[in-house]
């Protein structure tokens, strides 16, 4: 496992203390010694009268739509960047602080990692700098989000062979081949879960005239991988009339919510068609066998994999845990498990 140090930055990940994934739809945090501490949604709930914060993670989450007129919640991160430092800031100081004890808080931010999307903006990057110092970090490592995957999913990235990683999340997917520790050819779409579900919701107004409650949108991903029947199947779902505003509930058709599923999809399906068609060929014939390995939460979403497999052709794995591989792998980097020499990082 222990290799040559060549790689300067590898060698100041391994300084770092603390790795975080700062997602649009969860932070996750992992410390070195300790593993994975927080995984929590990135939502902070604050009184706008007096600009105190009320709750974060997951109880802010709950908030969400059932607030008075004072309470605001906020999602601090959006698209692959940090849209608001300074609440990005108090959410994962409250997240650390209720993990680690406030008086411990300060000391492993000394040196962070932080993950950020493939081909974000430099803006972006600063965004997430800024964010750390402002926890007291006095050096921050930024490593793309592509390389933390595959490393966390145990993919062999230094050979000489091609790998392909897609990471579905929240707000973008992130699609790249690998070979030798680098990245060959990647894309990044602003297209992910949530756009996903805002499809599900589209279709059920336009078609039934039907607001879905947020936690009514998840049990319907299961047809995106329902098996075409002849017939036409339908499910029952409840919501609220969008003219009267009172509680209905419509029989759904499969057929319409997989529909509506896809076509954000092909966005993730041409940037798969995209990277691979600026690889090389004989990686390209690497990835045949090997085929595509999913990660991000939106991998969890039943079907999405059998969707892919049947849009490229090619054999695609769901990653194990795939919603943490990026901390873990950031994780794997700051313990030292990692071969140096052959990964890139990005330092600033
Ligand atoms: N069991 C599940 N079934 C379907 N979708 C899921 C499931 N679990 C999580 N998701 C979806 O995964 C997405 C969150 O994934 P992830 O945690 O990787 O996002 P993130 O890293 O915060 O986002 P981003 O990478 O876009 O910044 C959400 O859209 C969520 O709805």
């Amino acid at each position: 496992m222990i290799g040559v140090p060549s790689n300067p930055a590898l060698v100041q990940l391994r300084r770092c203390t603390v790795a975080v994934d700062l997602g649009a739809a969860r932070t996750r945090v992992y410390l070195r010694g300790s593993g994975l501490v927080a995984d929590e949604p990135s939502v902070a709930a604050i009184d706008i009268r007096t600009g105190a914060l009320i709750a974060v993670g997951a109880n802010a989450e709950q908030m969400a739509g059932r607030t008075p007129e004072h309470i605001r919640v906020s999602r601090p991160v959006a698209g692959g960047a940090v849209v608001d430092i300074a609440m990005a800031q108090r959410m994962l100081r409250h997240i650390l602080g209720d993990k680690l004890g406030r008086r411990r808080l300060r000391m492993p931010m000394m040196r962070a990692a932080v993950c950020t999307p493939h081909g974000s903006e430099p803006i972006a990057r600063r965004a997430a700098i800024e964010t750390m110092y402002g926890l007291g970090a006095r050096r921050v490592e930024l490593v793309d989000t592509l390389i933390a995957a595959a490393v966390g999913c145990g993919l062999p990235v230094e050979h000489p062979e091609a790998t392909m990683i897609v990471v579905c999340g929240a707000g973008t997917t992130q699609v790249a081949v690998l070979s030798l520790g680098s990245i060959v050819s990647a894309e990044t779409v602003p297209v992910g879960g949530d756009a996903i579900d805002r499809a599900v919701v589209q279709h059920l107004r336009n078609a039934h005239e039907l607001m879905l409650p947020s936690q009514s949108v998840r049990p319907l991903h299961q047809m995106l991988g329902a098996p075409a029947t002849g017939g036409t199947p339908t499910t029952e779902v409840h919501g609220r009339d969008v003219v009267s505003g009172m509680a209905r509930s419509v029989m759904v058709e499969t057929e319409g919510v997989r529909h509506a599923m896809r076509t954000p999809l092909t966005a993730v399906v041409d940037a798969i068609t995209g990277v691979l068609r600026h690889c090389p060929p004989d990686l390209v014939a690497d990835l045949g066998d090997r085929g595509i390995m999913l990660a991000g939460g939106s991998a969890l979403m039943p079907g999405l994999d059998l969707m892919l497999r049947q849009a490229t052709g090619m054999p695609v794995h769901v990653a194990d845990r795939p919603d943490i591989v990026a901390v873990q792998g950031l994780g794997a980097m700051i313990e030292g498990r990692v071969r140096p020499a052959l990964l890139e990082t990005l330092t600033v």
